[in-house]
């Protein structure tokens, strides 16, 4: 069979920001740091380093500037560090910190834009819009993810519509890349493939990124529908970390290690040790006291131990 799928697959590990925003004690700074630089020396070339959001909505994000000034010093030139931001206010205290990526985050549900960044959909786009032309102003890369493209917490099932609709708002002010995030892992195969389906109307597949939540056990699946699909780029996050406040009951992403594993079974490169992924998510759950959530990584340490 001819393999259509790409050669390379970026990965973007989201474990910094997506994988600890959730946590309800607070991870020092230095265990960040340390997470973020296990997942460089393992190769991960693009991270989720924080978000510039209000401390006041999400508190384990309030030391993004401290952060950002401990990395500083062994910041590495060929790593791309993303950081989120709502609005110009974030995007003020971001830009002091010169990262590499700006992710706007915007909603395919009305009901979920509430909740999470307190306003509707086009009000969103109305504060995105300058943080993104202020962003290119500085030659800094902006990434707009969309959450909810498949189903809300509040809402269910989401048309494809809406996903083509905050896609091509998203793209209207300048982003130059599109998240499809399934928040909630409720998504299956198909019904990822036609939210992707909906975001091509207006986006180009290199523009289209993949971010899966795996409530249901299906993030790899859809990842795989994906990637069939073209896409090359996919967020994900090491030992399986996380969650959104603003979305009850949704475990963490698809875990980096069990990606990898299938990415490299399949012959398609990611620049990632898989070995020291594996080391850098044990780590972190150990901190956090928790079993790691990547089958690939529980895997390769039973057979370690026996
Ligand atoms: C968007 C806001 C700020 C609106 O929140 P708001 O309360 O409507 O904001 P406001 O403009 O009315 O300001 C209220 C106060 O917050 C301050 N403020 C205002 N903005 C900022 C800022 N950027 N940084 C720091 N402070 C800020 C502002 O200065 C003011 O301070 P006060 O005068 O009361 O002292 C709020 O709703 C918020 O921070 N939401 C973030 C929620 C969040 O981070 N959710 C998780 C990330 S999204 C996600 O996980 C999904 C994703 C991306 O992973 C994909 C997926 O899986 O779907």
């Amino acid at each position: 069979m001819k393999n259509a799928y790409p050669k390379h697959v970026t990965i973007v590990d989201v474990s910094p920001r997506d994988g600890l925003q959730n946590e309800s004690t607070t991870v020092p700074t230095e265990v960040k740091q340390a997470l973020i630089n296990d997942l460089i020396a393992a190769g991960v070339k693009k991270l989720e380093a924080t978000s510039f959001v209000s401390p006041k909505w999400v508190p384990q994000m309030g030391d993004n500037s401290a952060l950002l000034d401990a990395l500083a010093p062994t910041r590495q030139m060929e790593v791309c560090y993303s950081v989120l931001v709502p609005n110009m206010r974030g995007f003020e205290n971001a830009i002091l910190h010169r990262p590499d990526e700006i992710v706007i985050f915007g909603s395919a549900s009305e009901t979920f834009s509430q909740k999470n960044i307190n306003c509707s959909i086009d009000e969103s786009i109305e504060r995105f819009a300058p943080v993104a032309a202020a962003a290119k102003a500085q030659g800094i890369k902006v990434r707009g993810v969309i959450s909810c493209t498949v189903g809300c917490p509040y809402e269910g099932e989401i048309d494809p519509s809406q996903v083509a609709y905050v896609t091509k708002r998203l793209i209207e002010i300048g982003s130059e890349k599109i998240g499809i995030a399934d928040t909630i892992g409720v998504g299956t195969p198909l019904k990822v493939q036609r939210a992707l389906q909906a975001a091509l109307e207006y986006a180009d597949i290199s523009m289209l990124s993949g971010h899966f939540h795996d409530t249901y056990g299906q993030a790899l699946s859809n990842t795989l529908a994906a990637l069939q699909m073209g896409v090359s780029e996919f967020d994900t996050s090491v030992a399986g970390l996380g969650g959104c406040p603003y979305a009850k009951g949704a475990t963490g992403n698809v875990a980096t290690e069990d990606v990898v594993y299938m990415l490299h079974g399949m012959g398609i490169h990611t620049g990632i040790d898989l070995d020291k992924l594996v080391v850098a998510g044990e780590r972190i759950s150990a901190f956090l006291k928790r079993p790691n959530g990547s089958n690939v990584a529980r895997a390769i340490i039973n057979k370690r131990q026996s």
